[in-house]
């Protein structure tokens, strides 16, 4: 039988993962080898991305596509089948680094202006705003998020199951958030009834309107809100969770998501900085302007842009910022040897992955002594912070976790069209003047939402799709009678919001038969408490929540249950009818990169990407018929199982298997599999020579895989590395090289 050739985008993208492409995908792409499957990369890096948006001064051979935007439509098809890597999300101090970069190799692309001079540098700003943030996962992912541990992964943990720091019922760490002025306060939603265009202004006292989002459609069913963040309330809110800190003597820490919210969450982040150095801000507040200090990206780009000043200013501000550390609480820290605090970049402390780790170690966090020590978590907005609170507050009661024990809390996501947060930087605004900022009725001028705001506050506008909320009630009812678990959809009636899609989805689940299925429509406290509860008896709950809610919970739960959220599966079932097959839940470990150059050992766990590989085949088989790919996914089932009991994913340290042994492993049990079955002859007589070649070899490749750790690396670049030197060095094994590219 011919069946047609079925095509896999990998994307090629940032830092750790980027890495450990390089040396899984010619494995992948040798197994697939005359199976239907072709294995294709695209890059979509920050570096690639920025490339592609500034073509005109690029030599042909720089050049690179716009990828993401080619992969945004193939995603809207039903022939999409993408394997995504984590990416870097860019905070603006790492778009610098990375146009520095760039730059150094000789892309002529220009610089980022901070602060546009003119309308060319505005447009420059403006395009360069498409790399920031969150720029790659919400043109991909048109579907909803189903994340969840592998069966056999999480069989793995309960057998060898990580340490969790014990929590003493004396622990001074908890989450502070504000109790008004905050988003959650001022929520405002509608569900709009018929198509229509709608468009955002802003109203000064003069009653004068300026348009800040021009005309753009909405369609019918769809829930749309609006709220701002008082900044005032911010502010004050800042001061008392520093005196308080002071006060307790626990550290003080902020958690926020400036790269995923690359609007609202920097300006959040900002305000902490200049109320934490209010005396430093109030002092020097000339000099720091002329310096171009921005404190929205933190302290870090602070020290960089007072070099500018003359000396004796720079010293002093630097004393007095020193100066302060000693009335202020110390701040928790990124990396204490190097004085890097969580105020330095706002990039540094994510909130979907510091937090859990906060719950992880005890409640603590690292202080400026390099000593673990109790922390005041400051979250302010409550939309999500009371859910961080009430697991914090479930530990201190009732002890850790027991990973050895612990039931799973596994989630499908809202996120498709862009839904709700995470979908509203185009819709966010800073308020120029006291006044208000209003959607309106493009075409009557009528008035759907307002919000009364002062001067600095920080206006946003949310839409949720009709058809992704359906669609979403689908999955979450589908995954329900898959388990059986119950189903719990986390939403809170308090929230103008959370209203209007519990009406939805009231309607939407009498589209399913739910006869003996457990559904429940709880608010986030109180299914965070019911779910806690049910996982500390090793009971499994499906958490059905909005898109924040998912990505807070799919790194909270994997990182207590299982240690890491890098070994989780997460498929997107596209809208189209595609697959978008993510790996893992967590994100690019920046860390990883450092101690690989240091020290040649690359940590990173590439178990996402095996599952997602696994899923995508299976989708294939599914949806193209082609038995090859099926005997190739179930054979890589097999050897992921093999790989979990034989312990083969990376350890910490020099000397022990690292990335590159882990691929060679599974490698080897993939081969031994697919020797093994008999389903498709061809391939058993194809990969027994391989298996047989690899099995024989395989201390042989062990050793010079361990042999290549230990000593410094060079890639010839972070954002950008050198293809030849990185592939040297993630491919160091000439056996095994030998081997692959036979196959190939
Ligand atoms: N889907 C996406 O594209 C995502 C992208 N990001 C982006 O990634 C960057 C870094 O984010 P950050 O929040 O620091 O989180 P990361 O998840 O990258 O790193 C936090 C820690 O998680 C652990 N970890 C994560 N993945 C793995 C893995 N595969 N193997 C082993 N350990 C792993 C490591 O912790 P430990 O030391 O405890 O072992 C790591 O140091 C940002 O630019 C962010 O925007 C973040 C999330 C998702
Ligand atoms: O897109 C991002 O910035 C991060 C995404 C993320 O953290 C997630 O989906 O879990
Ligand atoms: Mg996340």
């Amino acid at each position: 039988m011919t069946t047609k050739t079925s095509t896999i985008i990998w994307t090629e993208i940032d830092e750790a993962p980027a890495l450990a492409t390089y040396s899984l995908l010619p494995i992948v792409q040798a197994f697939t080898k005359g199976t239907g499957v072709s294995v294709e990369t695209r890059d979509i890096s920050l570096a690639g991305r920025i490339i592609a948006n500034f073509p005109e001064n690029l030599t042909p051979a720089q050049k690179i596509p716009d990828y993401l935007a080619q992969l945004g439509e193939l995603a809207r098809t039903p022939e999409a089948n993408i394997i995504k890597l984590p990416n870097i999300s860019a905070s603006i101090p790492q778009l610098k680094e990375a146009i520095k970069e760039l730059q150094g190799k000789g892309y002529k692309i220009p610089d980022y202006p901070e602060a546009p001079k003119d309308d060319a540098e505005k447009a420059i700003q403006a395009r360069y705003a498409k790399c920031l943030g969150s720029a790659v996962n919400p043109v991909l992912r048109e579907g909803n998020s189903d994340r969840r541990s592998p069966l056999s992964v999480k069989a793995f943990s309960k057998k060898n199951p990580h340490k969790l720091g014990a929590w003493s019922p004396d622990s001074k760490s908890h989450v502070a958030h504000m109790m008004g002025g905050d988003f959650y306060a001022h929520e405002t939603s509608m569900t709009v009834e018929k198509p229509i265009d709608y468009r955002i202004e802003f109203v000064g006292a003069d009653g004068k309107a300026t348009v800040l989002k021009k005309k753009a459609p909405l369609k019918a069913g769809e829930i749309i809100d609006s709220t701002h963040m008082s900044v005032k309330a911010l502010r004050k809110f800042y001061e008392e969770q520093i005196e308080d800190a002071k006060k307790n003597d626990v550290l003080f820490s902020l958690h926020l998501k400036a790269t995923m919210m690359k609007v609202s969450d920097p300006v959040m982040f900002g305000h902490a900085l200049t109320v934490y150095f209010k005396d430093v801000f109030a002092k020097h507040g000339a000099a720091l302007k002329q310096a171009g200090v921005n404190p929205n990206l933190g302290l870090g780009d602070l020290y960089k842009k007072i070099q500018t000043l003359p000396a004796d200013k720079r010293a002093e501000i630097e004393a007095d910022i020193k100066a302060t550390y000693a009335v202020r609480p110390a701040l928790a820290m990124v990396d204490s040897d190097k004085g890097i605090t969580n105020l330095h970049a706002p990039n540094d402390i994510i909130v979907d992955a510091s937090m859990p780790v906060v719950v992880r170690e005890s409640g603590k966090m690292w202080g400026p002594d390099g000593k673990l020590k109790d922390a005041k978590a400051t979250i302010p907005d409550r939309c999500y912070a009371t859910m961080y609170r009430e697991i914090m507050e479930d530990c201190r009661k009732n002890g850790a976790f027991n990973p050895a024990t612990m039931g799973s809390v596994p989630n499908v996501g809202l996120m498709a069209q862009q839904a709700e947060e995470y979908g509203s930087h185009d819709k966010t605004f800073i308020a120029q003047a006291n006044g208000t900022i209003r959607v309106v009725d493009d075409a009557s001028g009528a008035t759907l939402l307002q919000q009364s705001v002062e001067e600095g506050d920080i206006f946003r506008m949310c839409q949720a799709k009709d058809a992704a909320i359906r669609d979403w009630v689908k999955l979450a009812v589908t995954r329900a009678r898959a388990t059986k678990a119950p189903a719990v959809f986390w939403l809170d009636k308090a929230r103008a919001h959370d209203a209007q899609v519990m009406s939805k989805v009231e309607t939407y689940l009498k589209e399913h038969d739910t006869v003996g299925l457990e559904i429940k429509i709880l608010p986030p406290v109180e299914a965070m408490r019911y779910s806690v509860k049910r996982i500390r008896e090793g009971l499994d709950t499906i958490s059905v929540t909005g898109n924040a809610l998912r990505d807070y919970l799919t790194d909270l739960f994997p990182i207590l249950e299982i240690g890491t959220s890098a070994k989780m599966l997460s498929v997107v079932p596209l809208l189209a009818g595609g697959g978008l097959f993510e790996t893992g839940a967590g994100g690019s470990a920046p860390k990883h990169v450092q101690q690989f150059v240091k020290e040649g050992y690359l940590r990173w766990d590439s178990l996402g990407e095996f599952s997602a590989l696994g899923a995508s085949l299976e989708h294939i088989a599914a949806t193209s018929k082609n038995e090859k790919a099926a005997v190739l996914g179930e054979a890589l089932d097999k050897a992921i199982g093999k790989f979990l009991d034989n312990n083969k994913s990376p350890a910490r340290k020099v000397g022990q298997i690292d990335n590159r042994g882990s691929h060679f492993y599974l490698a080897l049990y993939w081969a031994e599999a697919l020797a093994e079955q008999t389903k498709d002859k061809e391939l058993q007589a194809r990969f027994a020579k391989v298996a047989k070649q690899l099995g024989e070899n395989a201390a042989k490749i062990d050793a010079e895989l361990i042999a290549a750790q230990g000593k410094p690396v060079d890639t010839g670049g972070y954002y950008r590395p050198d293809t030849k030197k990185t592939t040297a060095a993630m491919r160091p094994s000439p056996t095994l090289n030998a081997i692959v590219d036979a196959m190939a």
